[in-house]
């Protein structure tokens, strides 16, 4: 997508041919700054403190990241631990687990001459085809959008309601929710965007806003909680969001206070879409909320929050006693039951065992 009329996408290689450039999202909203990654463990690193965050992005990372420490180390052994360190920075995002083992399926047979090169040209295939899964994802959404916008009489605006940041910051272009807004906004039908903020670490808030306020698209910064109140109120045509991790029966794992967005859709008949890419589908699990691994991560990100202070300068505050615990809880799981449609690259499923085999056949993303 484009920055101030620059293209840019949320990963790529430097000019150098083998270090790797990510744009530090834990600093946006407030300040623009592109991160060099040079070994495995600034992959790692990078994936565990959230520089880059968003299931696709983690994915390919993680691809960069292997290609990373092989210039370091081309042996098995080696490539067994890089997995591991890089498995190990977050459980619930499954393409981080379908790229390194797509990674280790294509390098494991080959002679270690022939591994560096091989994994940069699988890293740049697995970014290119992410790209071009979530244009589909848009094109897919488009038409969906295209529907309720004829259905409401095409008056006033289309207001859709989304949770954290399922944008071109999340994957390596376009997006996933968000794909289908920039292709509609672009298509000329007036979207406006009530922007969950997303405790706790409001990727809504930092990361949503600035993406679409680049892209021109309306939208409003809401509290999570209000939600329900708008779709009460006629204020949302329609909710969408991305995933993490979609399990084979259509159950949805996603940020925190997805699951609520969703009852309160349900509650008001207001249309609740997922945009789901093949490479996120669990095939090997079927009921999410039993065998998704939820991610709890360091309470200090509840604990604060992050801000520009009146000097201008990125500080964050403490909002909470002392003496006072917390609890950190990075996803929750939305049965398929409170899905309406999942909007993937091939078409859109319903959520359930049968609509993804009807897209999908069979599973052709294994993670494990
Ligand atoms: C297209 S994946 C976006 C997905 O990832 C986010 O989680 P995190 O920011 O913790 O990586 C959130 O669940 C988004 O919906």
């Amino acid at each position: 997508m484009k920055i101030d009329g620059i293209p840019y996408r949320s990963i790529w290689l430097k000019d150098d041919g083998w270090s790797v450039g990510i744009i530090d999202q834990t600093r946006l909203p407030h300040e623009f700054r592109i991160e060099r990654l040079t070994t495995l463990g600034d992959a790692a690193h990078a994936i565990k403190a959230m520089l880059v965050r968003g299931a696709p992005l983690i994915g390919a990372t993680a691809a960069y990241g292997i290609c990373l420490g092989l210039r370091a180390d081309t042996g098995d052994a080696a490539l067994e631990n890089m997995s591991e360190t890089l498995i190990a920075t977050r459980p619930t995002a499954v393409n981080l687990r379908w790229a390194i083992r797509a990674m280790r399926e294509l390098l494991l047979p080959l002679s270690e001459a022939e591994r560096v090169s091989a994994a940069y040209e699988k890293a740049a295939q697995i970014c290119d085809e992410d790209v071009a899964i979530n244009s589909a994802i848009g094109d897919h959404g488009l038409e969906v959008f295209r529907q309720i916008w004829e259905a409401k009489g095409k008056t006033g605006k289309l207001n859709i309601l989304t949770h954290c940041n399922a944008g071109w910051l999340a994957t390596v272009d376009w997006g996933t929710a968000l794909s289908p807004i920039y292709k509609a906004h672009d298509a000329g039908i007036p979207v406006h965007v009530w922007v969950d903020e997303t405790r706790p670490r409001n990727q809504g808030a930092h990361l949503t806003c600035w993406e679409l306020g680049k892209h021109g698209v309306d939208h409003t910064l809401i509290v999570d909680n209000v939600g329900g109140h708008l779709m009460q109120h006629g204020l949302v045509d329609l909710c969408i969001t991305g995933t993490d991790r979609t399990t084979a029966a259509g159950d949805v794992c996603n940020k925190v206070g997805t699951y609520l967005k969703a009852l309160a859709a349900k509650d008001n008949n207001v249309p609740f879409y997922v945009a789901l890419p093949g490479p996120t589908i669990d095939w090997e699990f079927e009921d999410g909320v039993k065998d998704i691994p939820i991610e709890i991560r360091d309470g200090h990100e509840v604990d604060y929050i992050q801000g520009l202070d009146r000097t201008g300068a990125v500080s964050e505050v403490r909002i909470l006693p002392e003496e006072s615990g917390s609890a950190n809880y990075a996803f929750d799981v939305t049965p398929a039951r409170l899905v309406t449609g999942l909007i993937t690259e091939r078409g859109v499923a319903e959520a359930s065992k049968e609509g993804l085999a009807r897209l999908y056949g069979q599973s052709v993303y294994k993670a494990s």
